[in-house]
């Protein structure tokens, strides 16, 4: 039975403010914030064990989700531990804590930095959703990925323009959400996307096109 009202744990506004926009009116779309442990894990263990832990607190039925970025030259790290390079790194050419600048001086320019040695700057962003019906119910699984593509567009002048769908970039746009700004998908970065335009190709709305269908009985 797929519910018809979905309790999503997040300590993060700016992804419940996606799903609330992608869901729309299919489910009634409660949400509390909990801060849960993270194990260590592959991305989808990382998800079931996040989803187990927030079903066991509220004792009821609960959606979870779990964001990566993976940079292929690091064999997708940093992955699920994004989160933690980004709060002591940041993003380059930005103070992202409050922190002095002079504090920062020594300190590494950001996520950019870890492929200052490759020449492959290309990423993916994962997003793993997981549901369960509650306390021994074993979560189900919902992930989007962006693609990892080079498309070519032949443009009228004759010239061909290249795209690589997700890769690093120096900080461009908005720094509204994580790492909006360093990512970039087909010529622009998540952050200089409206939330419109974002939530129709963002690895979130991947995994909650499949939600989705699970919720209507397609899937
Ligand atoms: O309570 P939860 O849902 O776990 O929220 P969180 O902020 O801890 O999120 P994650 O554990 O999934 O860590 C993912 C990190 O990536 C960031 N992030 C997640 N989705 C993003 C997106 O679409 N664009 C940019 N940054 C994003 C987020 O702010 C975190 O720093
Ligand atoms: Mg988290």
């Amino acid at each position: 039975m797929t519910p018809k009202r979905l309790n999503f744990i997040t300590g993060n506004a700016n992804k419940l403010r996606e799903v609330e926009a992608i869901l729309g009116d299919l489910v009634d779309l409660r949400s509390q914030s909990l801060d849960l442990v993270e194990v260590q894990g592959t991305i989808d263990d990382i998800s079931v064990d996040k989803c187990r832990r927030a079903a066991e607190l509220v004792k009821g039925p609960v959606l979870v989700e779990d964001t990566c970025l993976c940079f292929n030259a690091l064999k997708g790290l940093p992955g699920p531990y994004v989160k933690w390079f980004l709060h002591d790194i940041g993003l380059e050419g930005e103070v992202h804590f409050a922190a002095a600048k002079d504090a920062l001086a020594d300190e590494p320019e950001g996520l950019n930095n870890l492929l200052a040695a490759y020449d492959d700057k290309t990423a993916q962003a994962v997003c793993t959703f997981a549901y369960s019906e509650g306390p021994g119910s074993e979560p189900k699984i919902f992930q989007g990925r962006t693609d990892v593509r080079v498309s070519h567009y032949l443009l009228v002048v004759g010239q061909i323009l290249t795209y690589v769908k997700g890769k690093i970039v120096p900080a461009r746009g908005p720094s509204r959400f994580g790492w909006d700004p360093i990512f970039e998908y087909e010529g622009r970065t998540y952050a200089e996307m409206t939330a419109l335009e974002k939530n129709k190709i963002s690895h979130r709305s991947k995994a909650l096109e499949k939600l989705k269908a699970w919720l209507k009985g397609d899937a």
